[in-house]
């Protein structure tokens, strides 16, 4: 019975793309030029088989390794290009920066839940160069520094959560980037963060990441589903769509509206309500906006999603990337004693590591640049779709392309001839010629993402804190300590999920306090360096 609906549904999607393709009229090649290579094209269904509906690492290498700086796969009617090269992807993403700037729409999700509006889903016109221009603002580097206890504070948080419970990392990990987001958007204190919000953000990302799964949705393949009355049978999806807008809408305006509100009340009455100033909303809202051309009705709108959208961009990715850090340093001990002499040297022991502490720290910030190299947690960037025809080094790239960029195999190949498979901190040290990689996993051009300078700082305190209390130990499982009995050399390998954005699957670590000091330190920590 799967089988029948699976095959009716792939039959349904080909039908409706090869007549969608017939009847759409052909864009003129006008100098005949070839397509950009690929794997070669099957009879009726194309590169059907070689799309990438998820992450699979080996085709991201193989991409490179057979066909250069691009590939390029077709199937039922809709193009799709993977740029494998740092030079490629500035020269299109970056250079030729409205041709690229586009999101592929997706019905569903975008259109149907109400996502369009969010900046990562919305497609490229004024409204999104408008509501960057905020986030910019909002995030910029200079503007982050506001924030700088909220990191520390949670940090602190963070360090107690792994004192009363090593075992639960992942979720104490999450929990703290949850936080600092909600925090410096909202203004809310952490445990108003907690009570009230954590549990409906995570809700929604869940029914969000469901929904931009690939084939979950056959709307997304044929759009003029969306027109069919809600109440016909099998449209259930309308229904769906419906329920989780009106929970996405809540999610967002929620906390704007908190924020609205205690504007204008005093201080003791912000408190008692769980809002703290200064935030994100009510730096924006308090601004008198020359730049803005919006009425103030359509900017309050725009703000509210600007900043709405920060949660769900801001949280997996930026665990993914904490995640990674946790198996390097449990798989390389040496250079994580490393690190541990450097904050030692700085803090002396006596305290625990703080933002002004960066300059200090250069092994730390090599560390950074390392686990952002060796594992891209956004492998094959969020897609790009052109909206004309587009040549580059002789090739020929289709209007509607959908345009992905392999962050995961840049970090591979480029910028350093020791061995790229290896974690090496030391190729980030001064001198080196090693390629920044903040400077690609983020993205490029009109859609770079605007969360990096948060990212950065966020990542900073969870690793130097982490470091200072912590040693990260591999915990071998029941089959690797059999076979370690047996004399057998059996590694712990990590393995990285295959979605969009790319974890580390539970990799069993043991966080041993490093001493009674230092955990004195995290269980003091409130009366000398911050309250909560
Ligand atoms: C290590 C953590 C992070 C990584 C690796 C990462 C990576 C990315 C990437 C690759 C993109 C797509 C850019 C493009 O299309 O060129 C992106 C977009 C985006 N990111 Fe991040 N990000 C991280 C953290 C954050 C944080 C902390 C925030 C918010 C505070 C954030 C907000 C966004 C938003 C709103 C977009 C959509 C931009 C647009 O479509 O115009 N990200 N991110």
């Amino acid at each position: 019975m799967q089988l029948i609906s699976v095959s009716l549904f792939c039959a349904c999607i080909i039908t409706w793309c090869t007549v969608k393709r017939i009847l759409k009229k052909k864009k003129a090649n006008p100098d005949s030029l070839p397509y950009p290579p690929g794997p070669p094209a099957k009879w009726i269904i194309g590169n059907l088989l070689d799309m990438p509906a998820s992450i699979n690492f080996k085709a991201l290498r193989s991409w490179k390794e057979k066909y250069g700086d691009l590939t390029f796969m077709r199937a039922c009617g809709q193009s799709v290009l993977v740029i494998n090269s740092l030079k490629a992807a500035k020269d299109l993403l970056d250079k030729r920066g409205t041709t690229y700037a586009h999101r592929p729409s997706l019905v569903m999700a975008g259109e149907l839940m109400g996502l369009d509006q969010s900046i990562g889903l919305m497609a490229y016109c004024p409204r999104l160069t408008e509501s960057r221009r905020l986030a910019h603002r909002a995030l910029s580097n200079d503007a982050i520094k506001r924030y700088t206890h909220v990191f520390e504070t949670n940090s602190i948080l963070l360090l107690q959560k792994l004192l009363d419970d090593p075992s639960a990392y992942e979720k104490a990990i999450r929990l703290m980037i949850g936080r600092n987001i909600l925090m410096i958007s909202y203004g809310l204190t952490a445990n108003s963060a907690d009570s009230e919000f954590i549990a409906d953000a995570e809700k929604v990302m869940k029914l969000i990441q469901e929904a931009i799964a690939p084939g979950k949705y056959l709307v997304d393949y044929i759009p003029c589903l969306k027109r069919l009355p809600s109440w016909m049978p099998f449209v259930n999806f309308k229904r769906e769509a419906e329920s989780y807008r009106k929970q996405i809408t809540d999610f967002v305006r929620r906390p704007f509206e908190h924020v609205k509100a205690d504007m204008h009340s005093p201080t003791s009455k912000r408190q008692q309500r769980g809002i703290a100033a200064p935030s994100l909303v009510l730096d924006l809202l308090s601004q008198d906006d020359k730049a803005s051309k919006e009425c103030n009705d359509d900017r309050e709108e725009i703000i509210m999603w600007a900043i709405g959208s920060l949660y769900g961009a801001a949280t997996s990715t930026t665990a993914a990337t904490a995640l990674t850090f946790v198996v390097l340093m449990a798989m390389h001990p040496d250079k994580q004693r490393k690190a541990q002499a450097e904050i030692d040297s700085v803090t002396e022991g006596l305290r625990l590591p703080t933002l002004a502490d960066r300059a200090r720290m250069p092994y730390v910030m090599a560390i950074m640049n390392e686990v952002a190299r060796w594992h891209a947690v956004v492998p094959l960037g969020l897609a790009r779709q052109t909206k004309v025809t587009d040549n580059y080094n002789g090739y020929y790239i289709p209007e509607d392309t959908i345009v992905l960029y392999n962050l995961w195999m840049i970090g591979r190949t480029e910028g350093t001839s020791a061995s790229l498979e290896s974690f090496i901190p030391e190729r980030h040290l001064d001198g080196s010629e090693a390629l920044d990689p903040f400077s690609y996993v983020f993205g490029f051009g009109r859609r770079i993402c605007p969360g990096r300078h948060l990212a950065d700082n966020a990542l900073f305190m969870i690793y130097t804190s982490i470091l200072s209390s912590f040693t990260i130990s591999k915990k071998p499982s029941p089959s690797a300590q059999n076979a370690c009995e047996a004399g057998i050399e059996n590694p712990l390998i990590p393995e990285f999920s295959k979605h969009l954005i790319s974890f580390p699957e539970h990799f069993p670590c043991d966080f041993i306090s490093r001493s009674d000091a230092a955990a004195a330190l995290i269980k003091n920590a409130f009366s000398c360096n911050a309250t909560a």
